[in-house]
This record gives structure tokens, sequence and C-alpha cells, in this order.
């Protein structure tokens, strides 16, 4: 029984608490919400903390992207980012990951702080564009961060023509027999396994860069670490690991050098969370009318800027987008029976902000919510 009445006007309605004993956000969905609403670089105040085996080796950082010399049309992709200056991890992590011999590298930083787009950097100018085979893999946990990943590398490598980038990832099927011939491939560790071992779609030999990419989480996922070790043993012993986390706990940490022996460590210590403009509150609702009528309030009493709906059901999000459209809202529905593209394209303009609400199901979250409202900004 919910109604305009039972909407609060501000803080602290009986029928709307806030909601802090709510179950932490699964940590994929976190990662992907804070990528979404990131509008840049989180800087930090903190020292780089590096660990080598010789301590007595140079350790370069650089305070430009010049100084990596890089390939030209890679630079021009760097600065058309937007990108003037690396970020702190940057600094040290780019000089050690385009080293040569390549060197394994385990980096560890909050989300936020350049890890994406310091490994993108290093995938892109390890691989020979005149070569038609996957020379780079890198694993993302879920479908939506691979997705993310690929998009910065795409963006990257606006330039750089002939490099060209393959999602493994559930909805993309391949030819049986036939071979890759991009150069990199962004994929979630079961398909990529699967391409890898079971249909050899590629060479496993011709690896020379493998990217293990919010590897915290994947310690967390039931099944993943174990599907990365087997890829990691059919590559090469030369084929240079780059590890990333956001966080940096014992699990973490047999989990990189297992994937990654002999690596320099870098680390960042952590700021203060930057999700402050996320609260959270819960209503109580009898019936998926009570919902609507509930979020009809919301929309009424409070400035939204933008607003992620998590619904539990298709049927249910395709039933509140056609609600809202009808009532003249900008509403797109992210559900798991659009392609790649279409994801990409639907999150891209939400974050444009062509669309001002993002209707979804579990296809962004593990959890199980019913119509939880994620405002932002
Ligand atoms: N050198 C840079 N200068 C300016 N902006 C940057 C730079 N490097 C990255 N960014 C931007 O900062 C934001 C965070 O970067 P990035 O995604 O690489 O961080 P991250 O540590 O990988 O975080 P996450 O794991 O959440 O993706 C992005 O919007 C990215 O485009």
């Amino acid at each position: 029984m919910l109604g305009n009445t039972h909407f609060p006007k501000k803080e602290s309605p009986a029928d709307l608490q806030n909601n802090d004993d709510e179950k932490e956000l699964p940590a994929s969905e976190k990662s992907l919400l804070q990528k979404i609403v990131r509008t840049g670089l989180v800087t930090s105040k903190h020292d780089i903390e590096v660990q080598r085996r010789d301590p007595k080796s140079p350790l370069y950082s650089v305070k430009s992207f010049e100084l990596l010399k890089l390939h030209p049309s890679l630079l021009k992709g760097v600065y058309e980012m937007g990108y003037n200056a690396p970020s702190k991890i940057q600094e040290t992590a780019l000089p050690l990951l385009l080293a040569n011999p390549p060197q394994n590298l385990i980096a560890q930083s909050q989300s936020g702080t350049g890890k994406t787009a310091a490994f993108v950097l290093a995938m892109l100018s390890r691989v020979d564009p005149t070569l038609h085979y996957p020379q780079v893999i890198c694993l993302s946990p879920t479908y939506e961060l691979a997705i993310q990943t690929g998009e910065v590398a795409a963006k990257m490598s606006t330039f750089c023509a002939n490099i060209k980038l393959r999602y493994a990832v559930r909805g993309e099927d391949v030819e049986k027999g036939s071979k890759l011939q991009e150069q990199i491939i962004v994929g979630t560790p079961g398909k990529v396994l699967d391409w890898v071992t079971k249909y050899k779609f590629l060479d496993p030999k011709k690896i020379k860069v493998f990217v293990l990419d919010e590897a915290d989480i994947m310690v967390d996922t039931q099944g993943h670490q174990d599907q990365c070790f087997r890829i990691r043993k059919v590559l090469q012993e030369s084929c240079q690991m780059m590890f990333f986390s956001a966080t940096y706990t014992e699990n973490v940490m047999r989990f990189a050098n297992a994937i990654a022996p002999m690596s320099v460590i870098i680390r960042l210590k952590r700021e203060e969370e930057t999700l402050d403009n996320i609260r959270q509150y819960y209503v109580t609702c009898n019936t998926k009318e009570d919902k609507y009528n509930s979020l009809v309030n919301i929309y009424g009493g409070v400035t939204i800027g933008q607003a992620m709906i998590f619904c539990q059901t298709k049927s249910m999000a395709q039933w509140l987008v056609t609600e809202m459209i009808n009532q003249g809202h900008a509403v797109a529905l992210l559900s798991g029976e659009l392609t790649v593209q279409q994801r990409i394209s639907v999150l891209d303009r939400f974050r444009e902000g062509k669309e001002k609400v993002l209707v979804t199901t579990n296809v962004l979250s593990r959890g199980k919510y019913y119509y939880s409202l994620r405002f932002i900004g």
C-alpha cells in the first residue's frame, strides 16, 4: 500500500528508511556503476609503493605520454581522449608495462585511478597490426565489464586502423573450424577458455600479453580462478602477464602470484570512497502498481538527473519501460536479449545523458532487486 502519501517529503520518513542494512551491492555491479557514473580520473595524494625482486634495478616514472615513445597514431588516440598527462598509477605502470624485455606486473589501486587506460595502452602498443591473429588476451569478470574495456580500446585505437578487437563474451559466436584474425581478444574467462582450448579459434602460443582485470572480483566468482589458470597454463612462459585489482587481499595476492610470477608489484593506497552521491532507501510495496506509483511519486518529489532502475524479471522491466514512456520519460531498456552492439549503444546513450532512465534486469546486477532505484547525480 504505497501511494503519494507514503513517499517522504524529506529525510527519515517512517516508511522509507535509510537502507544501510541492505546487502552490499555485488562487486561487479558496483564496479560497473562506478565506471558508468564516473566523469573523470580519481586523483590520489598517496605515493606509489613499488616491490621489485631487485630493488637496485632502475625504476622509471614518466610525467608525459611523449616520453613513452608510443606509436604516433596511438599517442594521437590518447590525446584525443583528453588525457594530457599520465595519472599517478600510469606514471609508474606504463614504463614497466612497455619495457623491453617485457616484464610481469601486478598493480593495485582503487577504481577510477587509470588502470584500464594503462593496460589498454600497453596492449595496443604490444600488438603488431601487420599480423592477423590474436596476440593479446584480456579477461574481465563479466560481460559488461569486458565491453567497457573494449570500448576504451576502441577509442584509444581510433587512429590505429589496422588493430582489430574481438569480444569473447556470451552471445558472440565464431564459425567452427575458423581462426580469429583480430589481434586483441577481450572477454570473460569461461568463453575465452572455450575459444582457446575447446574450439581452438586462436593459438595460445602466439599470445604476447595476458591481462587480468578486476581480479578481485574474479577471486570471488565461482570458477573464474580455475578458468584463468587453465588459460594461463597454455600460454608461453614468455607471455607478459598484467594483473590488475582494486583491492589487495591475501586471496588476491595468492591469485596474482600464481598468474603473474616474478612480477613487479605496484600499489596506490586508497582515497576516500567517491560514491557519496548515491544514497540508498527502500519503500515497501505490495503490487507492481504500488511500485509504479511510488516511482512516479519519487519523480514528482525529487529532482533527478539520471536514474538506473533494476528489475527482477524481464517482463517487469518491459512493463515498466512501457509505462514510463507513456508518461513521457526518456527511458532505455537494457535486457539480456540485446546484442553486444545494442548493449554498448544503450550504455553509451545513457552515459551521454540522452536517456534519463535506464531500466535493467540482472543483466547489470547479480542481486535480486525489485525495482531497485539508483539515482545518479
Ligand atoms: N591520464 C589520464 N588523464 C585523464 N583522464 C584519464 C587518464 N587515465 C584515465 N582517465 C580517465 O579516468 C577515468 C578512470 O580511468 P580508468 O577507467 O582507466 O580507471 P580504473 O582504475 O581502470 O578504474 P576502473 O577499474 O573502475 O575502470 C576514465 O574516465 C578514464 O577515461
